[in-house]
């Protein structure tokens, strides 16, 4: 791919809403701008949807779940569903470098990164084909039982219309961790992507109309949370809501289904710690907690935003640290090699500087970053910032940031350390670098997260279960336990004996 700047510029399509199969505008005629946070211009619009157009998705959704008695859909085998799945990797693989781009103009993550996301997505979705298939070789598999008269098998069924609603961050490759398993369950889908960052999902759209889904299996909903979100986690013939996004949205959308108690999952914030011990490679080390904490513009809920360094090479590590955070190329996100853009929106932007400037009046000391750099005139650009002195009591070690912010403590003794890493409200990840795999071992029983990793930060893997303890939520997407989100277990059990059940006395024959 040539650079962006000599490449012809790229249009960002003009698209309705995707409702049973076909292209539909939103009945109240709204429409939101598509901004490119790189430029803080207007490069398109997608469609603003209200409860109305939700209530035509959700409509569509149920009819396409029971059609042919769910022979075309929810019935089919695993295989044939599977099918579909592989011809949509097929076309992300196809389109990568396009879609790449789009989400690059859209949230502002680095062309390297949404290239990386692409093919993390194609990946996704042939994973799930694969799970599909094993589906129907797990049909009716027996339970074994105590009593001979009996027999017990367990059918996987798909729960039914699933509402999809997630974040700006990675949004193809959020949407595709919900979207893959969904399908390969058998579930009519109605993704709700962020109002921030729609645009590769309605190109997803187009890809699943061109692979001949059933209509109305797959809808695609863009509006804001309030307008579009809302009444669809509210709504009644929505069978399970699955979130991605902030906290307080989630717990919004659980009150919603608890009204109705429909199942939910969450996979909410974070405010991930990464632990580093005196035995660390320094330079390997570094890294690591720049990637944990930089790429995708600090925008990551697994970000490694809380750093503990041990105390005796604090110093060393720091010094290593604000001179290669410093030194990241930040600029234009479309020109390869970049690695670190913009962050998505205004109030972002706003929000980020507010949190860096309360983190330096609270006594935190500024090493590197927390403005935009001189060279970039436009823009949502924070440069790679990096506070130290950071207390267990103020706000950057407490609250999530969402941009490219690292604070960092210390500690003396592994206990600390621990007791510090799990001294907060969240609990989606935390990572540990030392060369003693003891200590690794100890440490990682010991971090109160759902993902853990070691000597490393960041790394994700279709195959392996991504998802929270504490306020961070819970259900695990990806695996095999992302398929499990989408489906419900039905135990079939037959009486097998050819005598009579026999509990209650015969009528004596007079
Ligand atoms: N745990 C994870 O896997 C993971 C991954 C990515 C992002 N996140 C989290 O997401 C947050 C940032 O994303 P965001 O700003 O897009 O979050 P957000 O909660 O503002 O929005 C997420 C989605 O919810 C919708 N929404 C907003 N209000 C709603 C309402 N009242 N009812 C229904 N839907 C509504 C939005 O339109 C969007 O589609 C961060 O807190 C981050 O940690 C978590
Ligand atoms: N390594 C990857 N792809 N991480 C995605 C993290 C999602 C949460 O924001
Ligand atoms: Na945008």
């Amino acid at each position: 791919m040539a650079d962006a700047a000599a490449a012809a510029p790229i249009v960002v399509p003009q698209r309705q809403l995707f409702i049973d199969g076909n292209w539909r505008p939103p009945r109240k005629g709204a429409h939101i701008p598509v901004i490119n946070p790189a430029t803080e211009q207007i490069i398109g619009e997608i469609p603003g949807a209200t409860s109305e157009d939700v209530n035509d998705a959700v409509k569509a959704a149920k009819k396409a779940f029971l059609h042919n008695k769910g022979q075309h859909w929810s019935r089919a085998t695993g295989e044939a569903r599977g099918k579909y799945l592989r011809a949509i990797a097929d076309k992300v693989t196809e389109r990568k470098l396009w879609l790449a781009e789009l989400e690059t103009l859209d949230c502002g993550k680095p062309i390297d990164e949404a290239v990386w996301d692409m093919e993390d997505v194609a990946a996704c979705f042939e994973y799930y084909a694969g799970l599909a298939e094993k589906l129907d070789e797990i049909q009716y598999a027996p339970v074994e039982l105590p009593l001979q008269n009996y027999k017990s098998n367990i059918l996987k069924e798909p729960i039914g219309v699933v509402a999809l609603i997630t974040p700006w961050n990675y949004p193809l490759l959020m949407a595709t961790w919900k979207v893959a398993p969904a399908l390969a369950a058998g579930c009519a889908v109605i993704l709700k992507p962020s109002e921030l960052a729609s645009v590769t999902c309605l190109e997803l759209a187009s890809i699943i109309q061109e692979v001949g889904i059933p209509p109305g299996i797959f809808n695609v909903i863009t509006g804001f949370g309030p307008a579009a979100g809302a009444p669809l986690a509210a709504h009644e013939d929505v069978d399970k809501v699955a979130f991605t996004g902030s906290t307080k949205t989630g717990r919004s959308i659980m009150e919603m289904a608890a009204r109705i108690t429909k199942p939910v999952s969450l996979e909410l914030g974070g405010k991930s710690p990464l632990i580093v011990f005196d035995d660390a490679d320094i330079d390997t080390a570094v890294e690591w907690a720049m990637f944990g904490a930089f790429w995708t513009n600090g925008q990551i809920c697994a970000a490694t935003s809380r750093l503990l360094l041990q105390e005796n090479i604090a110093e060393k590590f720091l010094k290593k640290l604000a001179d290669w955070s410093a030194s990241i190329k930040i600029g234009n996100p479309l020109e390869k090699g970049c690695r670190l853009g913009p962050v998505v929106s205004e109030s972002q932007y706003t929000k980020i500087l507010k949190y860096i400037s309360t983190a330096q009046a609270e006594g935190a000391s500024l090493l590197c970053g927390g403005k935009r750099p001189d060279h970039l005139k436009k823009g949502y650009f924070v440069g790679a910032t990096v506070l130290s002195d950071v207390k267990p009591w103020m706000q950057i070690w407490k609250e999530e940031v969402f941009g490219p912010v690292l604070a960092v403590s210390t500690f003396k003794t592994e206990e600390e350390a621990l007791h510090l890493a799990n001294d907060s409200p969240y609990g989606l990840a935390g990572a540990v670098i030392s060369k003693d795999a003891d200590r690794c071992k100890r440490v990682s029983e010991g971090l109160q997260a759902g993902i853990v990793w070691i000597n490393c930060s960041q790394p994700t893997f279709c195959q392996t279960p991504w998802g929270g303890v504490k306020r961070s939520g819970f259900g695990r997407e990806l695996g095999e336990w992302g398929l499990e989100n989408y489906l419900s277990v039905k135990q079939l059990t037959r009486y097998i004996s050819n005598e009579p059940f026999g509990w209650y006395p015969p009528i004596s024959k007079l």
